[in-house]
């Protein structure tokens, strides 16, 4: 059991249950191979089957951590902190992104967008599930769209998902991972013949970083 005192901290994003933190290179979407600190939060119950990082589902599985020691340590690294998860709002982000916003980091996230978004942000990337669709606000305050395509009827997914984001958003189609055989040439196709969409790869796994 977990006691109460930590998971009122929790409650008020105090405290985050921490997964893993590394400093990598940025491998996806519109930032890609640019040098980033990832800070992995966990807890996630939209359930993708094809997810790469399910050991962050349960949340009980990742120790409860003081976010000004995330944050301190963070700062050590990069200018960049990328925010990921689990889904990351899942908790309330806003103390954790205004201590990293004292200390003059600029800050994204990479979101589901599953639930209400809270914090504040430099960079939104919105990553859409059928399962658990986006809250209405974030389709206006996202700065990417990263679709996963595994199969065909997620380009039809992509385009109605690109009918409710801002004018301002870039889209990016990006292949699940373990069917990129299959699935890239139908991007690359499709990228062509809808050219205001572009290609997404995940950059760090064929650099084999994090
Ligand atoms: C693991 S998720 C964590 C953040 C958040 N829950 C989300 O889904 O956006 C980070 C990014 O990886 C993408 N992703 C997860 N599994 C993938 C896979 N097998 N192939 C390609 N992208 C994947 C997600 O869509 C998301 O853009
Ligand atoms: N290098 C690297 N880039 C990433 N971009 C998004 C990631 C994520 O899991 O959220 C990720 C990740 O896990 N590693
Ligand atoms: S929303 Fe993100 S973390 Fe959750 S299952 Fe889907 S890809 Fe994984
Ligand atoms: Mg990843």
């Amino acid at each position: 059991m977990i006691e109460e005192g930590i998971l009122a901290k929790v409650n008020a994003g105090e405290m985050l249950p921490l997964m893993e933190e590394f400093y990598t290179i940025q491998g996806e979407g519109f930032h890609k191979g640019t040098a980033a600190y990832f800070i992995r939060v966990g807890g996630c119950d939209v359930g993708c089957h094809w997810c790469d990082v399910k050991e962050s589902w349960n949340a009980a599985t990742h120790p409860p951590t003081d976010v000004k020691q995330i944050v301190d340590n963070a700062a050590k690294y990069s200018d960049t902190i990328v925010i990921t998860g689990g889904e990351p709002l899942t908790w309330d982000m806003s103390f954790i992104t205004s201590e990293l916003k004292k200390r003059g980091l600029k800050i994204h996230i990479e979101t589901s967008g599953a639930y209400p978004l809270t914090g504040q942000w430099d960079w939104i990337c919105l990553s859409p599930k059928k399962l658990k669709l986006p809250t209405e606000e974030i389709y206006k305050k996202a700065h990417e769209l990263k679709v996963i395509v595994f199969n065909q009827h997620d380009l039809k997914f992509a385009e109605e998902q690109a009918a409710k984001v801002n004018e301002n958003c870039i889209l990016y189609l990006q292949p699940e991972w373990s069917k990129r055989d299959k699935v890239i040439p139908m991007i690359v196709d499709y990228v062509m013949q809808h050219p205001k969409w572009k290609v997404s790869l995940q950059t760090h796994k064929y650099l084999n970083i994090p």
